[in-house]
């Protein structure tokens, strides 16, 4: 929802501001009310039930000059002044210029079309009949040009035309004929090119191409292509958003409130209009100019610094009465500073507005991440395999788990099980357990941190076996060498997305092997397809390292108790003024600007209905019971893991290369738990086979910098 307000002369312009929107609103009204009177009186007239001098006369007017036409007529008048009477109710249709145009053109093509059909009679129209002296008069010009059978064939195209553009017909049908004729159009090629079309066909359908640049908005080929595949959940198992009307008595109140504080802090300044989104309303505020006189006694006019408003945002917080307030300056792409505050009619967001939105389906991606709504109420999305991993940041009760979940369900809400596999670590053990069962899920929520290592290990020997496969084929990436495999017959190899819902237990228990496994992974993963979401909620240097912050460049802050958290995560200020449970600023790695969005939020029944969906289509009542693939390397690392795996760990970082005595001797131990410590070390990926001729052995994480000081 986006409003601008127009300039206001500078003396008494919040008043003459209000007063003007109230009489516009009051001027809508009336005409409204005037137009639908006036249609209805006429209705009257025509069927008798009312007369009057000038009623008569205006009847017979308009009976002459519209014929039969004059019902269709008051019909569509009283339609207009309807949605001009109820322009402010959600759920009733806007006002559609294109529309109504259309069905004035479909109404007065009507017309000519009755003068064609009954002899182009100018005495019937005299008499109000077929179209009147108006459908006379067009049909004559028409046959005048092209004949009786053209012209009347003319007035059928453009009637139907006009008509179907009018009630909103022509947009859906152009784009299910485009949907029909892109499908006959791609069994042609199956047929002619593939042995087996429908592994062709599929192989297209799971792949949708991502498109670059803007956004179209109609019925281009690239908003037409994303339609949902038949094996992908429907989206009625999803809830739909809630509809919220916006307190606008409040929202000027607290515009004049801005300008009245500014004024009285000596910054002249100007609320030039306000975005209204789920939970925040944004106020684009214009610095003015300040009089000076300079050296010479002269007056000079000079801007006022954005840095002056943004000073005050805590005068301004005062002022306003809000719990918080954010101030965003400049507004991206706007000579605007922008005042944040909460909205007091706020709105849940829901997956489903984001996932039917048009940008959601303009820039189709199997991995698009619906991450909330904006400060104008329009869906941020991200694209996981541009990120490719993301670092989700934010105090407790602020909003991590549930954008986890919304993140799972929307990425299952967009892949099958074949395109796609999960793997959860969630040490809290509380939000996530409810994804067991789902068949995209390895294995079950993984919950215990032996075993949350074991996947780690697990995901660094996936990541090294797939590059051999790539290697193998000359593929540059996942998607390269699907789409080779698909043409050969091959193995398809799906997406791993892991998350983990809170790293400091994970960083506290076995720092070094974490953070090798998670920067190795961050590094190297993105081309085979692995990528990682990890959220915590202690933005601390000993679980946020410098090395694990550089490797997840895309971050998602929710509320953060300080800035100088904030600034751990997003190097900016910010996290700490959002207003928790969902509110958060994500640091975008392709644009590196901080974007503020409500996250969505996904009820338990719509995670419900997306997993028995999900066991339904695949047959699988019990997923959970096949073994997880990292189960072969979670007992070494379990009971019988070596005390000492830790600092041996820590040891061969530190060294870059190591061999069996040289652990022996670091570590002060003999020779048989060094050589076993050894094969736990390969075991997990750290360190690589014995080179030929040595005993050295390469290691293949890298040693950490020095934390940098920024913290
Ligand atoms: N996007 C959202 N929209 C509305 N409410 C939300 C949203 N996200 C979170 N909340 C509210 O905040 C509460 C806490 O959220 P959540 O459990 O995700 O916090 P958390 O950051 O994971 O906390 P902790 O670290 O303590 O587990 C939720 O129960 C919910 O009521």
């Amino acid at each position: 929802m986006v409003n601008t307000r127009k300039p206001q002369p500078p003396e008494k312009k919040n008043i003459g501001n209000v007063l003007a929107q109230t009489i516009k609103r009051f001027g809508q009204d009336v005409v409204g009310i005037l137009i639908v009177s006036t249609a209805i009186i006429t209705a009257l007239n025509i069927l008798g039930l009312t007369s009057g001098t000038v009623a008569n006369l205006w009847t017979d007017w308009i009976v002459n000059g519209f014929g039969w036409g004059t019902y269709i007529l008051v019909a569509l008048v009283i339609y207009i002044g309807l949605l001009i009477l109820f322009r402010r109710i959600e759920q009733f249709p806007r006002l559609n210029l294109k529309r109504i145009i259309s069905l004035e053109l479909s109404l007065f093509s009507m017309l000519a079309l009755f003068s064609a059909f009954f002899g182009f009679s100018v005495d019937r129209a005299h008499l109000g009949l077929d179209g009147g002296v108006i459908g006379w008069g067009l049909a004559s010009i028409f046959k005048g040009f092209l004949g009786n059978v053209l012209a009347t064939a003319l007035l059928l195209v453009v009637w139907l035309l006009t008509t179907l553009a009018g009630i909103g017909f022509l947009l859906p049908l152009s784009r299910k004929l485009d949907r029909y004729f892109n499908r006959v159009l791609q069994t042609t090629v199956n047929n002619d090119f593939s042995q087996d079309s429908s592994v062709e066909s599929d192989l297209e359908e799971k792949q949708p191409a991502p498109t670059e640049g803007t956004y179209p908005q109609t019925a281009t080929p690239a908003a037409a292509a994303p339609t949902r595949q038949l094996a992908l959940p429907p989206m009625d198992l999803l809830l739909d958003a809630q509809t919220s009307t916006s307190d606008e008595p409040f929202i000027h109140a607290k515009a004049i409130q801005i300008e009245k504080t500014l004024e009285e802090f000596g910054i002249p300044a100007r609320v030039a209009g306000y975005r209204v989104g789920p939970t925040i309303i944004q106020y684009a505020v214009e610095p003015g100019y300040v009089e000076k006189v300079n050296e010479e006694g002269d007056i000079v006019r000079k801007k006022v610094r954005v840095s002056q408003i943004s000073g005050l945002s805590r005068d301004l917080t005062l002022a306003l009465g809000v719990d918080r307030l954010r101030i965003e300056a400049p507004i991206p792409g706007h000579s605007f500073v922008g005042i944040e505050i909460p909205n007091t009619s706020s709105s849940l967001v829901r997956l489903k507005t984001i996932l039917n939105s048009v940008e959601f389906k303009a820039k189709p991606a199997p991995l698009n991440l619906a991450l909330g709504l904006n400060v104008s109420g329009a869906p941020v999305i991200a694209d996981l395999t541009r990120m490719p991993h993301v670092l989700v940041a934010g105090t407790t009760g602020s909003g991590k788990s549930v954008c986890i979940t919304s993140l799972i369900a929307c990425l299952v809400m967009n892949n099958t099980p074949d395109d796609l596999r999960i793997a959860i670590l969630d040490p809290k053990m509380v939000e996530l357990l409810r994804f067991n069962g789902l068949p995209h899920l390895m294995g079950k929520v993984e919950t215990q941190l032996d075993r949350m290592l074991g996947v780690l290990a697990w995901a660094i020997k996936e990541m090294d076996d797939r590059y051999k496969k790539l290697e193998a084929v000359n593929a540059r990436d996942l998607e390269a060498y699907n789409a080779k495999m698909a043409r050969r017959g091959g193995e398809h190899l799906p997406k791993i997305v892991i998350f983990i819902d809170e790293l400091a237990d994970l960083m506290l228990s076995a720092p070094d092997s974490t953070e090798g496994y998670l920067v190795r992974l961050a590094q190297m993963a993105r081309a085979t397809g692995i990528h990682l979401v990890v959220a915590t909620q202690r933005p601390s240097t000993n679980i946020i390292t410098g090395l694990i912050k550089a490797n997840f460049p895309a971050r998602i802050s929710f509320m953060m108790a300080s800035s100088v958290d904030s600034r751990v995560i997003l190097d900016a200020n910010g996290a700490e003024t959002l207003m928790g449970r969902g509110d958060m600023l994500f640091l975008d790695p392709e644009t590196a600007g901080l974007k503020r969005a409500q996250a969505v939020l996904v009820d338990d029944r719509e995670i419900e209905n997306i997993i028995a969906y999900w066991k339904n289509a695949t047959q699988t009542e019990t997923p959970a019971e096949e073994p997880a693939p990292w189960e072969g390397l979670v007992p070494s690392m379990g009971d019988d893991a070596d005390d000492l795996i830790e600092e041996a760990i820590k040891l061969v970082r530190q060294e870059g290369h190591t061999s069996t005595s040289r652990l022996q001797r670091k570590l002060r131990i003999g020779f048989p738990r060094a050589a076993r410590l050894m094969d736990e070390l390969e075991e997990r990926g750290i360190v690589g086979p014995v080179e030929s001729g040595g005993r050295e052995r390469e290691v293949l994480f890298d040693d950490p910098p020095d934390e940098p000081e920024a913290y």
